[in-house]
C-alpha cells in the first residue's frame, strides 16, 4: 500500500504536505507519495469572492479524497470552513507551531517605528482591524497572493512578485503582516521584524495548526479490518495527532461557528491548555479599528465537548457585548 497525499502546488502547501508525508512514512512504515491537485484558487487570478471564497482551495482537495484520487489531504486548519464535510474526517491535528502574526517591514522597523501614513499590506480583515486599533494612523492596504508575492512588495525583503497577480507592485509597501507559522514552515522567519503578541493581535482560529483529513472509513476509531484492528493508515494518523492542539483549535473554531462568522469576518481567537484548564480568548473588531469586543474564559472540561462549549460561551459573551453591531459577522470573500 502506498499512501497518496493530495496537495496544492504552492511552496507552503508542498512544504507542509512533505513534512506530513515524512512523518506518516516514519510512524506508519509504508511508502507515501505526494499527488498534486490543482485548485480553482491556484489557476485563476481574479477576486477570491467571485470563486466562492477561500474554500475553493479546500474543495478541490476534498473532491480528490472523495474520488479516491488521494488518501490524505493536509490543510492549514485556519483555511478550513467550520461546516462538516460528509464522508471525511479530520484525523489528526499535529502539534501546532507559532500562532502569532508577524510584521515584515522595511529597514527592520517595528510597528511603533512605522511613520504615520505608512502603507501596511494584509488581505485579512481581522489583521486590518487589529492593526488599525493599535495604529489608527497607518494606511492599511488590501493585498493577496502567496507569501513570496506579499514579501516582494516590501523594499529590501527578497520576495518573488507574481507579475500576473500584482503587476508593477514590487516594493510599494512599508510592511506586510503574515502568519509566523507560514514563514516558519518555508524557512523565512528572517524577514520578521516583530512578532505580535496575542494582546495586540489575536490570530485566526486554527492559525499555526494543520488539519490532516482522510476518508472517514480510514480514520482512527472508525477504520478497522475484519478482526477489529485499526488499519495501518489509521494508526499512523492517530500517532500524528496532538490532543492539546485538537482541544485548542476545537474551542477556537467553535467561536466562529457560534458567531456564524464568514471567512472574512474580523474575528480572532486563541486557546491554549495550561495544566488542567483550557483558556480561550477571542475578539471581534470593527474593520476600521474603532471598536473592539474581547472576552476570555476557561474550562476544566478537557474534552472535545468541553472545548466546543467553551467556544460557544465565549461567542455568546461577544454577542452580548455587541459583536454583531460592530462587525459584519457574515462577511465572506
Ligand atoms: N490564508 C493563507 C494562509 N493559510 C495558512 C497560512 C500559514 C499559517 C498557518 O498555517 O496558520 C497562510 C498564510 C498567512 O496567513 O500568512
Amino acid at each position: 500500500m502506498t499512501v497518496r497525499i493530495g496537495t496544492r502546488a504552492s511552496k507552503l502547501a508542498l512544504t507542509q504536505s512533505q513534512q506530513a508525508a515524512d512523518q506518516l512514512a516514519a510512524v506508519g512504515g509504508f511508502p507515501v507519495e505526494l499527488v498534486r491537485v490543482r485548485t480553482e484558487g491556484d489557476v485563476r487570478t481574479g477576486s477570491l469572492s467571485k470563486m466562492g471564497g477561500a474554500g475553493v482551495f479546500v474543495a478541490a482537495l476534498r473532491d480528490a479524497l472523495l474520488d479516491n484520487a488521494c488518501d490524505v489531504a493536509v490543510h492549514s486548519l485556519k483555511d478550513l470552513p467550520t461546516g462538516a464535510a460528509p464522508g471525511l474526517t479530520i484525523a489528526a491535528t499535529p502539534k501546532r507551531v507559532d500562532v502569532r502574526d508577524a510584521l515584515c517591514a522595511r529597514d527592520g522597523l517595528k510597528l511603533a517605528d512605522l511613520p504615520a501614513g505608512a502603507k501596511v499590506g494584509t488581505g485579512s480583515p481581522r489583521r486590518a482591524a487589529q492593526l488599525r486599533a493599535a495604529r489608527p494612523d497607518l494606511d492599511v492596504i488590501d493585498i493577496r497572493g502567496n507569501v513570496d508575492t506579499r514579501l516582494g512588495r516590501v523594499p529590501g525583503l527578497p520576495g518573488n512578485i507574481d507579475d500576473a497577480l500584482v503587476p508593477g507592485k514590487s516594493g510599494d509597501l512599508d510592511a506586510v503582516v503574515l502568519a509566523a507559522a507560514g514563514l516558519e514552515r518555508i524557512g523565512r522567519l528572517d524577514v520578521v521584524t516583530e512578532f505580535f503578541e496575542t494582546d495586540v493581535m489575536l490570530p485566526a482560529p486554527g492559525q499555526g495548526s494543520l488539519a490532516i483529513e482522510c476518508r472517514t472509513a480510514d480514520a482512527p476509531g472508525t477504520a478497522g479490518s475484519a478482526d477489529g484492528a485499526p488499519n495501518a493508515l489509521a494508526q499512523a494518523l492517530a500517532a500524528l495527532n496532538d490532543e492539546d492542539t485538537r482541544l485548542a483549535v476545537t474551542a477556537e473554531r467553535s467561536v466562529l461557528a457560534r458567531l456564524e462568522a464568514g471567512c472574512a469576518a474580523p474575528v480572532g481567537a486563541y486557546a491554549y491548555r495550561k495544566g488542567s484548564m483550557l483558556y480561550l480568548e477571542a475578539v471581534v473588531c470593527a474593520v476600521d479599528g474603532s471598536k473592539t469586543v474581547r472576552e476570555k474564559k476557561a474550562t476544566d472540561g478537557l474534552t472535545e465537548v468541553g472545548a466546543t462549549l467553551l467556544g460557544i460561551e465565549v461567542a455568546e459573551l461577544l454577542l452580548a457585548g455587541g459583536a454583531a453591531d460592530i462587525a459584519d459577522l457574515a462577511a465572506s470573500r
